[in-house]
């Protein structure tokens, strides 16, 4: 073996993808300190892309306060890649769950306004190209808090602003972007959906993300109702029907808005990582392995997340892939027929889970090691 590319997600609440990554190759390193690693941290649309592309361009984190998702001042980097031009903007740094104490999250209240802010300065510093990632949001307000950000009127039939959340669009009564931020226009908006969800109904943002975000079995109709009357009235008013898109229910219907108010295209969040990183790019100098990876690997996993896009580049170049994973899900095995050949976890006896999320780098050297040992006994 001469070069590995190690290409993994983050392991969430763990570690973050530079640090898999990095814990990896040093796993190889201690069997086989001549060869190449090249590390190549990826991610979807959810947490960790901001870091992952800064860190794959070369770019930087500029760190900022914004609103957070209960109206409160949040601490939310965004990021300039390496271009010096594209600017990374990471919803769930504003307005992600993570941000709203489990006893307070209600997505009947909770708004992107802070995600449009973080795009106002985007544009503030010049970026004209973004690349909007979305998922792990604690909201459901179908981006219209981002929208009001980036000066677009949604008025109640008093010719009021709405309130925020999901609650404040069962009062909306039209929309008026005249006074939407002209920088707009001018800019090209990628956006980065962790799902391809439709916007409503039982594939709908609420009936699925609205639960892990404190909706309750009642609530959720109510929300699938704002988000419905919401398309509704863009569809009168601006002209554009949201509802079927592929990603407009990633992040509480946020990919709607983004396509609505600032006519952004919506895409596979690890489609848009891998054009990114220049994965082709790295794969065409060619490999003798791929190491990709992510926390859980399940049925998911061969839906368009990271190990599954990983192994359609690495198969066009004929490039064996295999994963290091935290936990080994239900329907892991499907992944097989998406071109991954193996993988393993990185427990390494029974354990609590917490003692695995704590020791993950560790965990994740050590199964480096056992699987590149393993995968050389036969060409010796
Ligand atoms: N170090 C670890 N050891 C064992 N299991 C882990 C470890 N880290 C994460 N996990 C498991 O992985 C789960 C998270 O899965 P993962 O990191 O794949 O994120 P996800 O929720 O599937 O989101 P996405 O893949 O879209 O980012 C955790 O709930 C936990 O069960
Ligand atoms: O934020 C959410 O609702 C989920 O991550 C799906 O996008």
């Amino acid at each position: 073996m001469k070069r590995i590319v190690i290409a993994p997600d983050s392991f969430k609440e763990s570690l973050d993808a530079p640090a898999v990554a990095a814990a990896i190759a040093e796993g190889i390193k201690r069997v086989f300190p001549e060869v190449e690693t090249v590390t190549v941290p990826m991610a979807d649309g959810g947490e960790g892309l901001t870091t992952t592309l800064v860190a794959a361009t070369g770019g930087r984190e500029i760190t900022t306060t914004v609103t957070g998702p209960l109206g409160q001042p949040v601490r939310a980097a965004w990021g300039i890649l390496g271009d010096g031009t594209t600017a990374v903007v990471e919803m769930a740094q504003a307005s992600g769950l993570p941000l709203v104490p489990r006893e307070k999250r209600n997505p009947l209240f909770t708004t992107t306004y802070g995600t449009g802010e973080l795009i106002r300065q985007a544009l503030d510093a010049g970026c004209r190209r973004l690349i909007v990632g979305i998922g792990g949001s604690a909201t459901n307000d179908g981006g219209a808090g981002m929208a009001q950000a980036l000066g677009a009127k949604l008025l109640d039939a008093k010719g009021q602003d709405i309130g925020p959340g999901a609650a404040g669009l069962e009062e909306l009564d039209r929309i008026d972007i005249q006074g939407l931020d002209p920088r707009v226009k001018e800019a090209e908006i990628l956006v980065a959906c962790d799902v391809d969800n439709p916007l409503c109904g039982p594939r709908g943002a609420p009936a699925v993300y609205g639960p892990q975000k404190g909706a309750t079995p009642e609530m959720v109709p109510r929300l699938d109702a704002a988000l419905a009357r919401l398309a509704g009235i863009i569809e009168r008013d601006l002209g554009k029907d949201v509802r079927e898109l592929p990603g407009a229910g990633a992040a509480g219907g946020l990919g709607a808005g983004l396509v609505a108010f600032l006519d952004a295209n919506l895409r596979r969040g690890i489609e848009l990582v891998i054009e990114a990183v220049d994965l082709d790019g790295i794969l065409a100098r060619g490999a003798d392995l791929v190491i990709t990876g992510e926390g859980e690997i399940n049925r998911q996993t061969a839906y368009g997340k990271v190990p599954a896009g990983v192994a359609r580049v690495a198969g066009k170049y004929g490039i064996p892939v295999v994963a290091l994973v935290g936990s080994i899900g239900e329907g892991a095995s499907t992944v097989y027929d998406h071109g991954i050949k193996g993988f393993m976890s990185i427990v390494p006896r029974p354990v609590p889970l917490a003692y695995c999320l704590e020791n993950a780098a560790s965990l994740l050297a050590d199964a480096a090691e056992r699987l590149v040992r393993l995968l050389t006994v036969m060409n010796k």
